[in-house]
């Protein structure tokens, strides 16, 4: 099963544009659950321009799902989320700067880092997933390090699939099957959508779970949230 966790970044950038409270994040994620959503994601970055700390800390008690808090583990990141406690705790390469998450993890060159970070988080019984672009070394990397998961980095696979490029699929299917084998569950997300979600899934093998914003936000201003989520959901059956 793949469950679907809804990056709620997207509504936080929207409400910062105003100031105030609309939308109200923690009203909109109590919503997808209500709407069948299986979990729910935050990306704090350190300038806090879409999501904030403090909206992680209030998301804590409405998500009755699996939260999953995603971002580079710098100190105030790792005081967070061992603050939060969320199920889960998703390690990016970001810069500050970034628009976006625009990488995935040398796991080989930051093994040591990465390696005491997880430890530090999996005693505190957070589970671990490290964000990689689909190479077998890197995979192979992300296992040294104690990491329970994977999450692939799927924009290269969510823009050549766009352009009609369904080879481009070929480097996750490879890379979760590495995973797979080696006892490391396998995420994605970035840039997953209505469009290419369905034919992501019949790819990859043991998919557990896809952490979803731009785009899902994006359709539900067309088709509306509980419709869209449902839409997923059936895709992902
Ligand atoms: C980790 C990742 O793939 C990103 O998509 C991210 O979680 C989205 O964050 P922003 O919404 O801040 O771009
Ligand atoms: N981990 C990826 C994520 O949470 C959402 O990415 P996107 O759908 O906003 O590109």
């Amino acid at each position: 099963m793949t469950k679907l966790s809804v990056n709620i970044n997207k509504i936080a950038t929207l409400r910062n544009s105003r100031g105030g409270q609309t939308p109200n994040v923690v009203q909109f994620a109590k919503d997808v659950q209500r709407f069948g959503a299986e979990g729910v994601t935050v990306h704090p970055r350190p300038d806090e321009r879409h999501i904030r700390y403090q909206d992680t800390r209030d998301l804590k008690p409405v998500v009755h799902t699996e939260f999953n808090v995603e971002g580079n583990p710098i100190k105030s990141f790792m005081d967070l989320v061992l603050e939060v406690k969320p199920t889960q705790v998703t390690l990016v390469p970001d810069a500050v700067d970034a628009l976006t998450s625009d990488a995935g993890w040398d796991t080989i060159k930051h093994k040591d880092f990465l390696t005491e970070v997880i430890s530090e988080f999996k005693s505190n019984g957070i589970r671990t997933s490290i964000f990689v672009d689909p190479v077998l070394q890197m995979v192979e990397g992300a296992k040294a390090t104690g990491t329970d998961r994977i999450e692939l980095y799927t924009e290269s696979f969510a823009h050549q699939y766009g352009l009609g490029n369904e080879k481009a699929i070929e480097p996750f299917t490879k890379a979760a099957e590495l995973a797979n084998s080696i006892g490391l569950g396998v995420n994605a997300g970035h840039d997953l959508s209505l469009d290419n979600i369905k034919f992501f899934k019949q790819h990859i093998p043991g998919l557990l779970e896809v952490s979803i914003g731009h785009a899902l936000v994006s359709e539900s201003l067309y088709l509306g949230v509980e419709n869209v989520i449902q839409m997923y959901l059936q895709r992902l059956q």
